[in-house]
């Protein structure tokens, strides 16, 4: 889809990697809905980007992802501002292997929660415009990970419920994409707060750290911007249903999977 003009939400997007998304949709003549559970951090980003880019073009709304209430007055205030939605970002994240459960309502259902609501409005034969739902998988969503189990069930669910919406028959009559982004190790609070704590929320760090500093330094640590320009390539796309793009920083961006047409 073409950026200019295209409006979206993006969950998660008062700092890190949903900051970077929504600023390049901004800047490239989009318009956002922020998202966030962080109240304080989503407000001064929004400050921020309206002084940038006017303002019109942004607005930030609470919505803690794991609750559909949230979730429906978002929109509802999303379609109110900016008349349609075309372009939804379910980015929202946490990494912590002490809260299994918390780790899945969150990053699985939270996902799965904005993809179902997104389908509802964006749909062509409910009234909707179509357009596109980004979900924000891993690496860790493709590949065993035997320090954060709990978050790479997570991811991988991602990735199982994103292909198998893109699967669905029906993705032509809605005019609907969806697709997978899947970052590797990047440089956002999400990694420094891991690594620069005493006990990292990981199992069997701490007896393992030669082990996964040297899986951290054979990827290498992508900069916001690598992953924000796989982004706007996945989002540019025209042939991107289905797509599953790995993001590593020694490797750059590489579609996934063989039953689809960007293999690489
Ligand atoms: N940083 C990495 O190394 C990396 C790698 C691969 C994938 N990812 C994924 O990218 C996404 C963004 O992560 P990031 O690195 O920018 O992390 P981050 O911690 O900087 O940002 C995550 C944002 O999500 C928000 N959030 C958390 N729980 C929420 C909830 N219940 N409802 C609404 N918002 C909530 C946080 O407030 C925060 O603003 C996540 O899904 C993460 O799993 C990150
Ligand atoms: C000790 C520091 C770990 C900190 C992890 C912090 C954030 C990571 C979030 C990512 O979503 C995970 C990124 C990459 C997954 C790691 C390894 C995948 C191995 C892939 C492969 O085998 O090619």
């Amino acid at each position: 889809m073409r950026i200019p003009g295209t409006v979206a939400i993006v969950t998660g997007g008062a700092r890190g990697l949903g900051k970077a998304f929504s600023e390049e949709l901004l800047k490239r003549g989009g318009k956002v809905c922020i998202a966030d559970v962080n109240v304080t951090e989503g407000q001064q980003t929004e400050q921020i980007f309206k002084q940038k880019y006017g303002e019109d073009t942004s607005m930030f709304m609470k919505c803690d992802i794991t609750n559909e209430t949230d979730f429906k007055g978002l929109w509802k205030a999303a379609i109110k501002k900016f008349k349609y939605v075309d372009l939804m970002v379910n980015n929202a994240g946490i990494l912590n292997e002490q809260e299994p459960n918390k780790t899945v309502e969150i990053n699985l259902l939270g996902v799965m929660r904005g993809t179902m609501i997104a389908i509802e409005h964006m749909r062509k034969d409910r009234g909707g415009k179509g357009g596109l739902i980004i979900n924000v998988s891993s690496t860790a969503g493709l590949f065993p990970v035997f320090f954060m189990p709990s978050y790479a069930a997570s991811k991988y669910g991602v990735v199982g419920f994103t292909r198998s919406w893109a699967a669905n028959p029906l993705v032509n009559e809605f005019g609907l994409s969806f697709a997978c982004l899947c970052p590797a190790f990047s440089d956002t609070n999400m990694l420094t707060d891991t690594v620069d704590v005493d006990e990292p929320p990981l199992i069997t760090y701490k007896q393992n750290k030669e082990t996964v500093d040297g899986i951290i330094g054979g990827l290498g640590v992508n900069t916001v911007e690598d992953v924000t320009n796989a982004f706007v390539e996945l989002v540019e796309n025209p042939d991107n249903n289905g797509a599953v793009v790995t993001v590593e920083k020694k490797r750059g961006p590489r579609y996934r999977f063989k039953d689809h047409p960007h293999k690489l």
